[in-house]
């Protein structure tokens, strides 16, 4: 049976971001939202893992015990959640509800597990997935980061493996962008999204 959870939410078509860890979802969001605050808005998911240095309780992650999230996830507050790297994330539809209600679009940054639950939902959003240029440049890019242990690291590689396969996958996602060049990368995302943006834009000058 579908998911009609969503049903009430309105607004502008959502998008979800998806791709291996370290790809670049994060960077690019980040410089989307930065250009467009006036059309676009975070989902800010929940997570059980620990607050990365300079990430922000309420603005990255609500950040919450596992014990606490599947509560939540119990009492049917998660329009979609997934285990990933040893910890629990979820889509809260509190969340996605917060930033409809002020009529952007909605950026969902989601793992595969999530893309394939929403699929199942009403929320029919637009499927973006970014992808890094190779398995090695992910690896550096994580390691460069600095943020794994040696035991996440190797997590987030192998699901990157999978979800490298699985985005293949015909119909799965409407756009795919390789975050090879930062700048080349961002172009093509604003292309994919201009019609959208547009549309966001012209409502809010008509209203
Ligand atoms: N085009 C690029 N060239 C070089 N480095 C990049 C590029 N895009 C992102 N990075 C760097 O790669 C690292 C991973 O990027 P980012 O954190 O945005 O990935 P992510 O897909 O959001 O990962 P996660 O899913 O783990 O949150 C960061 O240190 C970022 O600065
Ligand atoms: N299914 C969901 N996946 C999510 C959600 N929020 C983030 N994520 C994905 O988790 C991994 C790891 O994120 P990190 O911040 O620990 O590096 C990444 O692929 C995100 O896209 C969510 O609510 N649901």
């Amino acid at each position: 049976m579908r998911d009609s959870t969503s049903k009430a939410m309105a607004g502008p078509r959502p998008v979800v971001f998806s791709g291996p860890s370290g790809a670049g979802k994060s960077t690019l969001l980040k410089k989307l939202i930065k250009e467009h605050e006036n059309v676009f808005g975070f989902s800010v998911s929940h997570t059980t893992r620990n607050p990365r240095p300079g990430e922000e309780n309420g603005r990255d992650y609500h950040y919450v015990t596992r014990e606490a999230m599947q509560a939540a996830i119990n009492n049917g507050e998660f329009i979609e959640n997934a285990e990933f790297s040893g910890n629990l994330y979820g889509t809260s539809k509190a969340a996605v509800q917060a930033v409809q209600a002020k009529n952007l679009i909605c950026i969902l940054d989601i793992d595969m597990q999530g893309v394939k639950n929403i699929k199942k939902t009403d929320l029919n959003p637009m499927y973006i997935s970014i992808q890094p240029p190779s398995m090695e440049i992910l690896e550096k890019r994580l390691r460069d980061r600095n943020t794994e242990s040696e035991e996440s690291l190797q997590k987030r590689l192998h699901a990157a493996k999978v979800d490298m396969e699985l985005s293949k996958e015909h119909g799965m996602f409407d756009v795919v962008i390789v975050n090879d060049d930062l700048e080349d990368a961002y172009k093509n995302l604003k292309q994919a999204l201009l019609e959208e943006i547009n549309k966001v834009k012209k409502a809010k000058t008509s209203s």
